[in-house]
């Protein structure tokens, strides 16, 4: 059962602390099935933080990155609280977890503690922290939050998401230092042309090697009714272009429920 709102998170002290003190904004920290991705299935502890550097239209965290909320945690609760629970598997998101810097605090002391750490990111910054599955995920043109697709305004986000929102150096770098997955959000049929065009640049500019198995179609979708009508274009697409499909088993389990 996933748990919300009993979590420890609600139980740990509130800090009354900034950035500047190292400390985390979280939104959330639950335990739920990793639900996507090569480690699918997986139980375990989920921390997001919140603020975002982007604004995908489809953000489904809409509370981190829109329109964040969160309370500023010190590391050391953040760590007591995830040590309540009985997981070997701890996956830091957002928002964009990686441009707080205490992130990558909290990512070496997970690792000191022998936790399996997957980050999921961007892939517009690279930490200074170990990380055992980086999960990356660039952001294709369909996820431009245009004035008919803003859910907020009227575009005003557009031009500055469309400027970060993809970085090869910064992917080549990611893919050399991480064992790595490059989990695209798939919209439909028009989106592969670019993933084609961005995995060339990225295999160009990288010294390691990104295997097509590395590469994860994922379909766009929010709720159990959204992913009814992405999911089998995504599916065929994974096996017309020999890429690797991956489901968002929570959403198929507990639909849009928070703390899952
Ligand atoms: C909320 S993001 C947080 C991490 C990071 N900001 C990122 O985008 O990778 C977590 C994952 O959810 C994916 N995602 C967000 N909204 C989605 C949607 N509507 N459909 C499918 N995947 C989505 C992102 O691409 C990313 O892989
Ligand atoms: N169960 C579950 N699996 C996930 N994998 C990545 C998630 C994310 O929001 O980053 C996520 C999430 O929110 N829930
Ligand atoms: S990059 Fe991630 S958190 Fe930021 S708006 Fe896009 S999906 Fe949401
Ligand atoms: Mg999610």
């Amino acid at each position: 059962m996933p748990v919300a709102n009993d979590a420890p998170a609600g139980d740990i002290e509130r800090t009354d602390g900034d950035a500047e003190t190292g400390d985390l904004p979280i939104n959330e920290l639950f335990q739920s099935l990793q639900g996507e991705g090569r480690l699918a299935g997986v139980p375990s502890v989920f921390v997001r933080t919140s603020g975002c550097n982007l604004r995908c239209w489809f953000c489904d965290s809409y509370h981190t990155s829109w329109e964040p909320t969160h309370d500023w945690f010190a590391v050391d609760d953040v760590l007591a609280a995830i040590e309540e629970y009985d997981a070997d598997h701890v996956v830091l998101t957002g928002g964009e977890p990686l441009i707080h810097d205490a992130s990558e605090d909290l990512l070496e002391r997970l690792a000191d503690r022998g936790y399996h750490t997957t980050v999921e990111t961007n892939g517009t910054v690279v930490p200074d922290a170990p990380i055992d599955l980086a999960s990356v995920s660039p952001k294709l043109a369909s996820s431009t939050p245009t004035a008919d697709r803003d859910p907020d305004g009227d575009g005003e986000w557009a031009d500055r998401h469309e400027q970060r929102r993809l970085d090869v150096p910064t992917l080549a770098e990611l893919v050399e230092t991480y064992d790595t997955q490059l989990k695209f959000v798939v919209t439909g049929r028009e989106d592969m042309a670019e993933i084609e065009r961005l995995l060339e640049r990225v295999r160009d500019a990288a010294s390691a090697r990104v295997r097509d198995d590395d590469v994860l179609l994922m379909p766009e979708g929010q709720t159990r009714d959204q992913l009814e009508s992405t999911r089998e274009t995504v599916a065929d697409l994974a096996l017309e272009y020999g890429y690797r499909y991956t489901p968002r088993l929570h959403v198929d389990l507990w639909n849009d429920a928070p703390g899952t």
